[in-house]
Formats: C-alpha cells, sequence, structure tokens
C-alpha cells in the first residue's frame, strides 16, 4: 500500500538552519545564580562567533543531579500562553532564560529547570515559549547504576513540536530517545530535527549513546541533536557528555568530547530531500501491516 504523504508538511524544503549545542559544565552545589551566568556568557560567547539561529543546553544544566538536590532546587515553569510579567518569582531559571533569548536574539532550548513535576524542557524567543515535559522517565536498574527519576518527578503527558520561521521542531528529553514513537511522530508532522537536551552516563553512553541517535535519525530521515552536560568524574552520577548531532542519512555531523565546550553545525533541509529521494522510506511504509502495537501481549 502506498501511503498518503500529501498530509506531511515538506520539512525538506526550508533554510539552513544554524544550530549551537552549549556543552556546559555540570552545575555547581548553591549557585544557581552562577550557573544562569554562565550559560549566558556561553551563550552570548556562541552567537558571537558566527550565525546561529537555535540554541540547545543540556538536560538538568543548572542542578545537581541528586534526587535531594532535584528537589531543593525545584522551580515552577510558567504555564503556556502567559505573559513574562505575570510569571511567578520562582521561576528564576525560566526568566534568566527568557532573557538570554532576547538579548542573544536566538531560540533558546534550556531544559529542566528543575520542575518538581517533571523534567521540563523549554523554549523561548521574545518571551513566547513552548514547554515539554519529559515523557519517558529514566529508571533503570543495572548491575552497576540504578536510577530512579519517578523518585522525584511525574511523567508529561503530552508531546510538543514548535514553529520558527526555519520550519518545525521536535522536542524530547534524554531517555525521551529510546523510545522511536516520538521520533517518528514530529518527523511525520514535518518535523527537520528533533531536539533532546540530555544527562546519558558513563555506564549506558558509551554503547548506546551514538546508536539511538543514529537510529533514531536515519529510520525517520531527520536531524537528531543532542545536548549533554560536560563530564565531571567526581559527581555521583556521571554525565557521559559527547553532545552530537545526526543527519537524516545516519551520519554523525557533529560531536563533542567530554569537557565544556561549544560545537556549532547546521540542519540541511536539502539533506533531507536527497535522502528521502534515494531511500523514499515515507512511501514504501506499510501501515497496513502494522497493527495497533499497544495491543499486543508480550
Ligand atoms: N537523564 C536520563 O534520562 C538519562 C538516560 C540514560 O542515561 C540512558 O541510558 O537512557
Amino acid at each position: 500500500m502506498t501511503q498518503d504523504t500529501n498530509s506531511i508538511p515538506n520539512a525538506a524544503n526550508g533554510p539552513k538552519v544554524n544550530v549551537v549545542l552549549v556543552q556546559i559544565r555540570p552545575a555547581p552545589a548553591d549557585d544557581v545564580i552562577g550557573q544562569c551566568a554562565h550559560m549566558r556568557e556561553l551563550v552570548l560567547k556562541a552567537v558571537g562567533e558566527g550565525p546561529t539561529d537555535i540554541v540547545v543546553l543540556p538536560e538538568m544544566w543548572n542542578t545537581p543531579t541528586t534526587h535531594d538536590q532535584l528537589v531543593k532546587y525545584a522551580e515552577p515553569i510558567p504555564p503556556l500562553g502567559t505573559a513574562e510579567a505575570e510569571w511567578p518569582e520562582a521561576a528564576y531559571t525560566c526568566r534568566q532564560l527568557a532573557a538570554v533569548a532576547r538579548e542573544a536574539n536566538i531560540w533558546l532550548v534550556g531544559a529542566s529547570p528543575n520542575s518538581r513535576t517533571g523534567g521540563g524542557t523549554t523554549l523561548r524567543r521574545y518571551g513566547r515559549h513552548q514547554k515539554y515535559r519529559k515523557a519517558h522517565l529514566f529508571d533503570l536498574c543495572l548491575p552497576k547504576m540504578t536510577y530512579r527519576e519517578s523518585d522525584t518527578f511525574s511523567a508529561g503527558n503530552k508531546l510538543a513540536t514548535f514553529d520558527t520561521p526555519f520550519g518545525r521542531f521536535g522536542l524530547a528529553i534524554c531517555y525521551d530517545l529510546r523510545f522511536a514513537e516520538i521520533a517518528m511522530l514530529a518527523a511525520r508532522q514535518g518535523c527537520v530535527g528533533v531536539f533532546y537536551p540530555a544527562a546519558f552516563n558513563t555506564h549506558t553512553g558509551p554503547l548506546h549513546w551514538e546508536l539511538l541517535q543514529r537510529a533514531r535519525a536515519l529510520d525517520n530521515q531527520i536531524y537528531i541533536a543532542t545536548c549533554s552536560c560536560a563530564r565531571d568524574e567526581t559527581a555521583k552520577y556521571v554525565i557521559y557528555g559527547h553532545s552530537m548531532a545526526v543527519d537524516p542519512m545516519g551520519r554523525v555531523v557533529a560531536s563533542a568530547e567530554e569537557k565544556e565546550t561549544i560545537v556549532r553545525l547546521t540542519f540541511d533541509p536539502n539533506i533531507i530531500a536527497e535522502t528521502r529521494a534515494g531511500i523514499p522510506l515515507l512511501e514504501q511504509r506499510r501501515f497496513d501491516l502494522y497493527p495497533n502495537i499497544a495491543t499486543l501481549p508480550m
């Protein structure tokens, strides 16, 4: 069966998009103000170095990652559609993100300002914002590592994309990368790429981080970009680093090492067009053969 692709907005004919991943150092304890100032410094540096449309920050970039610290530094994320003037005083990080986005004249994906009700990604420019709360919480139990985000957060129940003058983009957070459906839905809604603010760890990172990104990109013939904090070997939870971007052919087009750094890359819709023309997955997909997977027993 040939699937009707007419309803999918075309991600393949927009302008090129200049993206920056800010692999900031992990947040020191008790210094949200200092970490926000450092974030501003890095974003302005990036913008000063070249054309910049979208800047991405990591997951948990402004809080230490232990349960007690996450609770201690929890901030509200203002409801969508509210004017900045109405934002609660306690939404300090969101205020800083909005101010930096305005000052730098960019779209800023500034994840996880410590929401008690779910790791949130916010995106803002000129005071407009989109909000996404992590849908899949990072609960796992490996021989060398246990982590239970559900002790701290509740999961979000809504997926999110955002529209810009240079195309539509998907938003997800870290562990969400393991769930193929989010990127697939984003691609089918016409997204050029999906941004994943993230904080993978040094146990799963070496094996899964790049593989997952390349799979999500290749399956959907879109861009995937992740942004991690830099590594701190002394932390209880050691973040992997290696912020990365993968193009629609599955090529790693930009990547960082472990240290604090700024990564620049371009999303090129021509690559989406070429990939989809050469390997026409959108037309070949057989939805007639795929039942409602959620109803199948395992
Ligand atoms: N913060 C996270 O969601 C970490 C996800 C992770 O490390 C993984 O292996 O998955």
